[in-house]
């Protein structure tokens, strides 16, 4: 059947919107939906937006989306895409699981993260801090907390910098595994974020300096998957 050229509408989320322009960490914080319908979790309307002629997502361009007729004149239903809003997190409960190793690091990830929780209403009460001595045992942590049904998701912080050794391949790779370890074992959303990094500047350059805040960046992906878990993913 040949191609019919139909509208393909690349929804952004509010927050979310793909700009090449954005440096690369930046970009890191936004990512992109391509869908036909996007189902806010905070009401049950679908919005749709399009990029505006001059090529760039403009939320406050909203055009009615013409699908063509298809040659069998059948409609596609439009495809329901679910997405974990950033909208107001209050409520939602947190624990984030930090490394004292490097906390040079940790520390400034870890206030970036508590900053973005209390910029989105999650109340100080409802976040718990609990401390263990490197990236190596922050997935067991981060399973038990998991497992204990009190979080809406767990924020996994470290810094894991390269020495003269390959032990730096070990503890990292431990690291991600135990994480992800952590959040298939326990159903609750265990989010990476632990830097790896080749020397100490990368780390302080990504734990509040010129390359952004990545503990921040990771406290917006535990809100994300907090609210799609409980507005979407509930059992
Ligand atoms: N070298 C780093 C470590 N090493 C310690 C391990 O994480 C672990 O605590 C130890 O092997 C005992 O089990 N930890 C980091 O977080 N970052 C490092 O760069
Ligand atoms: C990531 C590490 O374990 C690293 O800091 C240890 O340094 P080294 O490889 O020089 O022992």
């Amino acid at each position: 059947m040949a191609a019919t050229s139909t509208t393909v509408s690349t929804f952004l989320h509010p927050l979310h919107h793909h700009d090449t322009n954005l440096s690369s960490s930046k970009r890191g914080m936004y990512h992109r939906f391509s869908s036909l319908s996007l189902l806010s979790t905070t009401s049950s309307k679908s919005s749709r937006i399009q990029f505006s002629p001059k090529g760039s997502a403009n939320p406050l361009f909203v055009a009615p989306v013409v699908e063509k007729k298809r040659k069998s004149s059948f409609q596609t239903e439009a495809v329901r895409q679910l997405t974990g809003s950033l909208t107001k997190a209050e409520g939602f409960r947190f624990a984030i699981v930090i490394a004292r190793f490097n906390e040079i690091v940790t520390r400034p990830l870890m206030e970036g993260a508590l900053d973005t929780f209390k910029k989105y209403s999650v109340r100080e009460e409802d976040v718990d801090v609990v401390w263990v001595p490197g990236c190596f045992e922050v997935g067991l942590v981060a399973e038990k907390l998991g497992k204990s049904g009190k979080y809406n998701a767990i924020l996994c912080i470290g810094a894991v910098i390269r020495g003269d050794t390959t032990h730096y391949d070990a503890v990292a790779n431990s690291a991600a595994s135990g994480v992800l370890s952590a959040g298939l074992n326990s159903g609750v959303p265990c989010i990476f974020g632990v830097l790896t990094c080749e020397d100490m500047d990368q780390a302080l350059n990504r734990a509040g300096g010129k390359a952004g805040n990545k503990g921040s960046e990771a406290a917006l992906t535990a809100i994300e998957m907090a609210a799609l878990f409980e507005h979407h993913l509930k059992e």
